[in-house]
C-alpha cells in the first residue's frame, strides 16, 4: 500500500517529461521536511530510483545586496566622472568607496592614473559582474559566460556559493491501481471476484462537508432567551415605540422639569411634539410635580419628544392604562443615550423593564421576584444595595455574581412611589425595575468589546457559539 504522500510523488513524477524530478520541486507538494525520507522508502518499494547530487545555491550577502543597490564602485566612478578627468585628490574627498573603487577600474583597464589625474577611458559603464549579481537576486538561469564572474563575486565578498544536497527521483514503475469498492457483496464472496478490488477503508476521522446554516444573530438570541425567562415566570410582553414624551419618559416618572434628576441621562431630542389625549392624568401628574417639587410645570415640555432614555417609559405608558388592575409585564427593547462611544459604551443598547400591580405587593416581593428573574437568566447569587432613583421609593440597585469577575452592577428597582401610581389611578402597590442586557450579554458571553453585539461580520457570527 502508499500512502497519499507517496502517491502524491509519484504522480508528480508521471507528469514530468522525463519521468524525474529533484528533491527541491517536490516540496510544491509534499512538506520539505518529508521529502527525503519518502523519496527513499519509493526507492525500498521499487517506484523509483535515488540520485545524490550536490546543487550549488548562490544567495547575495549583504554586501552584494547593497551593491545590487548602489551599483559597483568602479561603475560608479565612471558614471561619475563622465568621461572627464579629474584629480585624484579632488574625487578621493567626495567619492564613496573611493579607494575600492580606483583600484577596480584600474584592474578592469576602466581608466588610467597619470601624474595625479584619473582618466576615463569610458563615459559610462555597466559591469558585467553587477548584471550576473541582478540575475541571481531574482533567481534567473546563469549563462556559462555569466558563470565565469562568480568566482570574482564570491571573492569580493558579494555572494556565498553554498552546496546543498539534492535527490533526483526517476519514476521506475506506475502503481498498479486496482478499482476500490467501499463494501462487499454475497456474490463478490461467493465467485471470489473481491480479490480483485480494493476495499476503501473508513476514514472515521473524516470530517463531514461545511455547509454554514443560517442562525439566529447570537445577541439577538440572548435577548429572546431572557424573554422566554420572563414569560416562563408568568409577565406578559408589552411593548412601545423609540420615540417617545417626555411626559412618559420623565414627567410621568416624577422627574422635575427643571431638576436635574431630569437630566441623570441625557436624551435625544426629536423635533415634533406629541399629543396628551389624556388631560385628566396630565392635570394630576401637573399637580404632583407642582406640589412636591414646588415649580410651574408645562405641559409643552412634557409634549416634547425624545428617543427614550429607558424602557421605564413603557412601564409609565402601562401604568397610565392600567385602570388599577392587577398586573404583571414586561418590555425588553432599545434605548438611546449620549455618550462617547468605545468598547463599552453604546448609544443605543437594551434594556429590560418590569412592572407589577398587585394587591399585596411589596418590597420582599420585589426583592424575590427579582432574585426570580436572575436566577432564571443564569445568575444565582445576587444582593442589593440602597439607592436612588426619582420614580421609586425604596429603591435598590442589584448586583449579581459571576464566576470570575465578583459582584456586577445589573439592574435597578423599587417599588413606584405613590406621586407615580397615584396621578394614574393604581392604588395598589407597583414594583418595577430595570436591567441593562448588553452589559449582561457581555459578562456571559465573554465579549470584550459591546460593539460586537452588534456586528455584521458573518465570519465573526458564524464562529459565536450561544449555550445556557
Ligand atoms: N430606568 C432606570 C432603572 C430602573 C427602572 C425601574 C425602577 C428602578 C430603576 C435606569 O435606566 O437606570
Amino acid at each position: 500500500m502508499l500512502s497519499e504522500n507517496e502517491i502524491k510523488i509519484i504522480d508528480f513524477l508521471k507528469k514530468k517529461e522525463n519521468k524525474s524530478a529533484y528533491s527541491t520541486e517536490l516540496s510544491s507538494v509534499i512538506p520539505e521536511t518529508a521529502v527525503f525520507s519518502l523519496a527513499y522508502l519509493l526507492k525500498d518499494k521499487g517506484y523509483v530510483s535515488v540520485k545524490e547530487e550536490e546543487k550549488e545555491n548562490i544567495i547575495l550577502t549583504k554586501e552584494g545586496e547593497e551593491r545590487l543597490k548602489e551599483g559597483l564602485p568602479e561603475d560608479n566612478l565612471i558614471n561619475f566622472l563622465k568621461g572627464e578627468s579629474k584629480k585624484i585628490q579632488e574625487v578621493a574627498k567626495t567619492f564613496k568607496d573611493f579607494n575600492i573603487a580606483l583600484s577596480w577600474a584600474r584592474k578592469k583597464g576602466l581608466i588610467k592614473v597619470d601624474k595625479g589625474e584619473i582618466i576615463p577611458l569610458k563615459s559610462s559603464y555597466v559591469s558585467p559582474e553587477y548584471v550576473v549579481l541582478k540575475k541571481i537576486s531574482s533567481s534567473q538561469d546563469l549563462s556559462e559566460d555569466d558563470k565565469k564572474y562568480l568566482k570574482e563575486l564570491e571573492s569580493r565578498g558579494l555572494i556565498e556559493i553554498k552546496k546543498n544536497k539534492v535527490l533526483l527521483l526517476t519514476l521506475l514503475k506506475e502503481p498498479e491501481i486496482r478499482p476500490t469498492i467501499t463494501y462487499l457483496t454475497p456474490e463478490l464472496l461467493r465467485n471470489k471476484e473481491w480479490t480483485k478490488y480494493e476495499l476503501k477503508e473508513y476514514n472515521v476521522e473524516a470530517l463531514p462537508p461545511f455547509i454554514p446554516l443560517g442562525k439566529k444573530h447570537y445577541f439577538k438570541e440572548f435577548l429572546e432567551h431572557v424573554k422566554d425567562v420572563m414569560v416562563s415566570l408568568g409577565f406578559k410582553e408589552v411593548k412601545s415605540d423609540y420615540v417617545e414624551m417626555e411626559f412618559y419618559n420623565f414627567d410621568m416618572l416624577f422627574q422635575a422639569q427643571d431638576h436635574p434628576a431630569r437630566e441623570i441621562h441625557d436624551s435625544f431630542k426629536v423635533n415634533g411634539k406629541g399629543e396628551l389625549l389624556n388631560q385628566n392624568l396630565v392635570k394630576r401628574v401637573k399637580e404632583v410635580h407642582e406640589k412636591w417639587w414646588k415649580y410651574s410645570w408645562n405641559q409643552e415640555v412634557a409634549k416634547s419628544l425624545v428617543l427614550r432614555s429607558q424602557t421605564t417609559a413603557t412601564t409609565a405608558r402601562v401604568l397610565s392604562t392600567s385602570s388599577n388592575k392587577e398586573i404583571k409585564v414586561f418590555t425588553i427593547g432599545k434605548v438611546f443615550r449620549p455618550d462617547a462611544i468605545d468598547a463599552t459604551h453604546l448609544i443605543e443598547f437594551h434594556q429590560l423593564d418590569g412592572l407589577v400591580i398587585e394587591e399585596n405587593f411589596n418590597f420582599r416581593e420585589l426583592l424575590s421576584t427579582l432574585r426570580a428573574i436572575f436566577s432564571g437568566i443564569g445568575i444565582k447569587e445576587v444582593k442589593f444595595k440602597p439607592a436612588y432613583f426619582p420614580f421609586t421609593e425604596p429603591s435598590v440597585e442589584v448586583y449579581g455574581y459571576i464566576q470570575g469577575l465578583g459582584w456586577v452592577e445589573m439592574a435597578g428597582a423599587g417599588l413606584l412611589r405613590p406621586e407615580v401610581t397615584e396621578p394614574a389611578g393604581v392604588t395598589m402597590p407597583a414594583g418595577a425595575w430595570g436591567l441593562g442586557l448588553d452589559r449582561l450579554a457581555m459578562l456571559f458571553l465573554g465579549i470584550k468589546d459591546i460593539r460586537n453585539l452588534y456586528s455584521d461580520d458573518i465570519e465573526y457570527l458564524r464562529n459565536r457559539k450561544v449555550e445556557y
